[in-house]
């Protein structure tokens, strides 16, 4: 998807597509790094400069930008830093993008099942996770920690993190209507393609998507996926004999401005004619 135009499909895109995006993240100056970057600028403010910046450079603060398009993050050097620290950076990272898969690692060592064949774009069932999710992969001892039994802490508070006021919103989906999925093909085209809520229609721009990702059924029995990088989207059918369905739908949009406002304006899209 995404780049399938003529010149590509003729082309390239006979050979290769995008598998995923893996971000590694240094679990010992990760944070001091996301720190220094949102003091340089200021979480949120001049929104609308940023806006306008971003969409003329590919711009988000570099670490910012790869955390919240990546679909695996390996935070390295989990064996210098302290379990706090490594909880902490955890923690952000699921802040600002819930739907990707953290591995711990050292020396950057993975099994590369994780980053390789992992079809993070592929209109299949994608792994939307509720709670951060989090493979320990720094012992032959690989597990999630979402499980029970392991050693991490899985009752750390989520708080809501921004990097350079970047942060996510993931909500619950219902199973749509018809006419409800329209309305939200059209929200997500207002806030990808003019950056703002589709009820500020003479609004200045006030959001801006990095990623967004979705699951979701609609009355007549059919699941959707959505897939969104920056200002390009798709929303597909899914193949009933896919497996792995979950039980209730779920949206996840990472960017900037997503506060309360967004949210409720998209769970009234959801809900409206239901
Ligand atoms: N103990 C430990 N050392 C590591 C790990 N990963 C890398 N190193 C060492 O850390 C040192 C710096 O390596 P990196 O941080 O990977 O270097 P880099 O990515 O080029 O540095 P930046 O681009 O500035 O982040 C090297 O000596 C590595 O061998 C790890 O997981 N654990």
């Amino acid at each position: 998807m995404f780049w399938q135009n003529e010149e590509y499909s003729m082309g390239l895109g006979r050979d290769i597509h995008l598998d995923g995006v893996v971000c590694m993240v240094d679990a010992v100056f990760g944070l001091q790094q996301m720190e220094e970057d949102n003091s340089t600028d200021g979480i949120g403010e001049s929104l609308r400069y940023d806006v306008a910046e971003t969409l003329a450079v590919p711009g988000f603060t570099f670490i910012g930008r790869q955390i919240a398009c990546a679909d695996v993050v390996l935070l390295n050097k989990t064996d210098l830093a302290s379990p706090d620290q490594t909880a902490t950076i955890e923690n952000m990272i699921g802040g600002v993008n819930p739907a990707a898969i953290i591995h711990r690692t050292v020396q950057g060592n993975i099994d590369l099942k994780h980053i390789m064949n992992i079809n993070a774009y592929a209109s299949r069932p994608i792994k939307l996770v509720a709670s951060r999710e989090v493979t320990n992969t720094t012992d032959n001892d690989t597990h999630e920690c979402d499980s029970t039994g392991c050693e991490h802490d899985h009752n750390v508070p989520q708080h809501h993190y921004e990097i350079r006021g970047i942060s996510s919103m993931q909500v619950s989906c219902p199973t749509l209507t018809t006419k409800s999925l329209q309305e939200l093909d059209e929200w997500i085209r207002t806030l990808l393609w003019e950056n703002r809520l589709p009820e500020d229609a003479d609004g200045a721009p006030s959001v801006n998507i990095l990623r967004c990702k979705g699951i979701f059924s609609i009355d007549t029995g059919e699941t959707y996926v959505l897939q969104g990088v920056r200002n390009l989207y798709e929303i597909s059918t899914l193949d009933k004999s896919e497996m792995g369905l979950p039980d209730e739908g779920k949206l996840v949009f990472i960017g900037k401005g997503l506060d309360g406002r967004v949210r409720s304006s998209l769970g009234h899209v959801l809900t409206k004619h239901n």
